[in-house]
């Protein structure tokens, strides 16, 4: 998916990079995920809802997933974090450092934030994280571990609320962009080489999405880390921060590759020219989407896009990656037993409850 100029590709060369090639995925018409090979409905019953994903990712860029609404973005996503729904028939490769990514590859090397992940009401900013670096950190000092947290508070921004409270809806705590760059430096602690957001700026005012996208750029830059991001309808500013983009259209590639390509890509098609006081994303989902499109329009695309010699990847080799130390099952349970006697302490519904 990335094509750039010899010396820019020298040094990707020894970033950890993500392939995927040839993905599909299909379900049945009932809405059940089929297993390969297993379908009682037979192939009539079978909806293909990804076709020929093929793309890469590299660390120390961000990629951006785009298409309009049912395009596939979170069956690709879920399927780039091996999420697993019974009877799923997925077909195709995907290899992070020329590796078969499996679970446990994926567990070592990669940390998922999902839309709506879950943070403790009770604990604060930095409770949070230090117990987060206890789970993770087996192989760190309890010093080293008070510096990690230090370090991921000082780069995400927290320093000024690392003693609030998280909150919730009824009390009141942290702001909706210090929550999601909490949930990031939660993932951070993992030291991961690999990040993937779903929707990370979903339900945050514009200032705030931009800020949360900024710190995703400057962690993919200083740490070489390969950021993903499904990302539904981004502002001009927002969508200029990504390196690469993946539009998807009815669950097939309409353009993969670098940002600053895409609209000269889709100006070069027989396509409607982009209208004065649009944005680059917007024209992009105005095109793609084929609820709203000319469905040969969006067809042409497609059809365009499979036929391309840029479909074509060849980044399969990249340098070890980091693998990030989990603590044993025992562990794990003390310092959750810890986390929970503080939690219900400090949560009056608890007692009310009793
Ligand atoms: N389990 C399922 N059974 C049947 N169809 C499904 C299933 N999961 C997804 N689909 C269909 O696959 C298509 C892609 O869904 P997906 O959720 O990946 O899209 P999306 O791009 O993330 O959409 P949105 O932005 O609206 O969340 C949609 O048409 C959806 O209805």
């Amino acid at each position: 998916m990335l094509h750039e100029s010899g010396k820019e590709q020298r040094e990707l060369a020894s970033a950890p990079a993500l392939v995927f090639k040839h993905v599909g995925v299909a379900v049945n018409g009932q809405g059940t995920f089929l297993c390969k090979g297993k379908s009682s409905g037979g192939e009539a019953s079978k909806k293909q809802i990804l076709q020929g994903i093929t793309g890469s990712a590299l660390g120390g860029r961000m990629l951006a997933i785009m298409g309009g609404s049912g395009a596939g973005k979170t069956t690709l996503l879920d399927v780039l974090t091996l999420k697993k729904t019974s009877g799923v028939s997925v077909e195709g490769s995907v290899t992070l450092n020329g590796q078969p990514l499996t679970e446990n590859l994926l567990l070592k090397s990669a940390a998922h934030v999902a839309q709506d992940a879950l943070l403790w009401w009770t604990l604060t900013t930095r409770e949070t994280l230090e117990y987060c670096a206890e789970l993770y950190g087996r192989e760190l000092s309890k010093a080293q571990r008070a510096e990690l947290v230090e370090a991921v508070i000082n780069q995400t921004g927290l320093k000024s609320c690392e003693h609030t409270r998280v909150g919730n809806a009824f009390v009141k705590g942290l702001s909706g962009g210090q929550r999601k760059r909490l949930c990031i430096a939660e993932a951070l602690l993992k030291q991961p080489a690999m990040l993937v957001l779903d929707e990370p700026t979903s339900s945050l005012d514009s200032s705030s999405a931009v800020e949360v996208v900024q710190l995703l750029r400057r962690l993919a830059k200083a740490s070489n880390i390969l950021v993903i991001c499904t990302i539904h309808q981004p502002s001009q500013r927002i969508f200029g921060l990504f390196d690469d983009v993946l539009v998807l259209a009815r669950g097939q590639i309409a353009y993969a590759g670098p940002v600053k390509d895409v609209g000269r890509h889709m100006q070069s098609l027989d396509v409607p020219p982009m209208e004065d006081g649009s944005s680059l994303p917007e024209y992009l989902l105005d095109l793609t989407n084929s609820d709203f499109t000319d469905e040969q329009q969006v067809q042409n695309i497609l059809d365009n896009w499979s036929a391309s010699e840029q479909a074509i990847v060849s980044a399969e080799t990249a340098a070890p990656m980091r693998e990030a130390k989990m603590r044993g099952l025992v562990a794990q349970t003390l310092i959750l037993c810890r986390r929970l006697t503080i939690m219900t302490m400090r949560d009056p519904t608890v007692y009310s409850a009793r």
